[in-house]
């Protein structure tokens, strides 16, 4: 299977009764698949970021929960809710900060609960995994029309890190506000910063937009500030892994650095995030795990190493970073705008999710 489009790039598949995900960490130079036919395989394709973005991560641990049904019912019969713990409790802890991935497990494993244990639970938790992946092309679209509709014709837009097809199950979250703001003949400029250290903007944003024939202007993350000050930018559009209980928001570092410059030069700052994407039980950002990841990440660049060889040369690799919910003018959900999001706001979104 290969991609050459929006709207056929997929970071992830269902086929042959197994989890293809395309590994992003080859993009742009090949475009290569995984097939991931137990749990474990999924665990490990989230945690070496095969697969990456929040709600592709959640969707892809949906579908790791229905394998990890499958392989407890022809090991163990009626004993597979007790014997998937395991696969499920590797799922959880393959990445911490992307609270979709959270969220996903517990709406499977309270599909899992209603289901007789005599019976194979593989065609409902399938059926289920589908569920998810579906509603997040859905909403996908809801996001990219409420979004594109704040921006007026004419405007130009930073966004950071990878936020389309290759992070979702459909158009994208900020990038499906961007892809569709584009249509609508809203956007003369687009920028995306290359963010260091995965480059997800320069390797994965760039080929998403190129095959779109969206033109991009990338940029070193440094320079962001500098252009806004310009004047070239009227919005910067961005995804999140997890929105605290008061509007804070966790996503890829530089993030915050961002929301202080549009802050100062009155460029307006757009969050772009499905509701599964909220969690109400992390009060506010400070409580927000925050992944770190391998000093290799910093030290190299392309797969070679930029950095020079020795002990004393090591590295400080958060890779996601938390935006007080004060620097954030408006936040887009499936559910929803909120402008100025704060704790009242946010448990409005909740609520009306049921
Ligand atoms: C809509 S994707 C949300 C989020 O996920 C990315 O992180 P990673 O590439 O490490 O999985 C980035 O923070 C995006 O903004």
């Amino acid at each position: 299977m290969t991609a050459s489009s929006h709207d056929t790039v997929r970071a992830l598949e269902w086929a042959d009764e197994a989890l293809y995900l395309l590994d992003q960490r080859r993009l742009p130079e090949a475009e290569a698949y995984r097939c991931c036919r137990d749990a474990p395989a999924v665990a490990a394709a989230i945690a070496e970021m095969v697969v990456r973005g929040a709600p592709a991560i959640g969707i892809a641990a949906a579908y790791g929960a229905a394998l990890a049904a499958r392989t407890a019912w022809r090991e163990h019969g009626a004993g597979w809710a007790a014997a998937m713990a395991d696969d499920l409790e590797a799922l959880r802890r393959s990445r911490p900060t992307a609270v979709n991935l959270a969220w996903a497990l517990a709406r499977m494993e309270a599909r899992a609960a209603e289901l007789p244990a005599g019976e194979d639970p593989t065609p409902a938790l399938l059926a289920e995994a589908h569920a998810v992946h579906a509603e997040d092309v859905a909403a996908n679209r809801r996001m990219g029309r409420s979004g594109a509709g704040l921006i007026q014709p004419g405007s130009g837009v930073l966004t950071h890190c990878n936020t389309g097809s290759l992070a979702t199950g459909g158009l994208g979250t900020a990038l499906g506000v961007i892809r569709t703001a584009w249509a609508d003949g809203r956007l003369e400029r687009v920028f995306a910063d290359e963010t260091r250290p995965w480059l997800q903007g320069a390797r994965l944003t760039a080929w998403e937009l190129a095959a779109d024939g969206i033109p991009v202007a990338l940029l070193a993350d440094g320079a962001a500030p500098a252009l806004m000050r310009s004047g070239a930018v009227d919005w910067v559009v961005v995804g999140a892994d997890r929105i605290a209980a008061n509007g804070d928001v966790a996503n890829k570092i530089g993030t915050y650095g961002l929301a202080l410059a549009a802050r100062e030069h009155e460029v307006r700052f757009m969050v772009v995030a499905p509701a599964a994407t909220i969690d109400p039980q992390t009060p506010d950002g400070e409580a927000i795990p925050i992944e770190t990841r391998g000093a290799e990440e910093v030290l190299s660049a392309g797969g070679h190493r930029i950095a020079p060889a020795g002990e004393g040369v090591g590295a400080w690799n958060p890779v996601f970073d938390v935006t007080p919910a004060g620097l954030v003018d408006v936040l887009v959900t499936e559910r929803g705008v909120v402008h100025q999001p704060d704790a009242e706001g946010i448990a409005r979104l909740v609520a009306e999710g049921g």
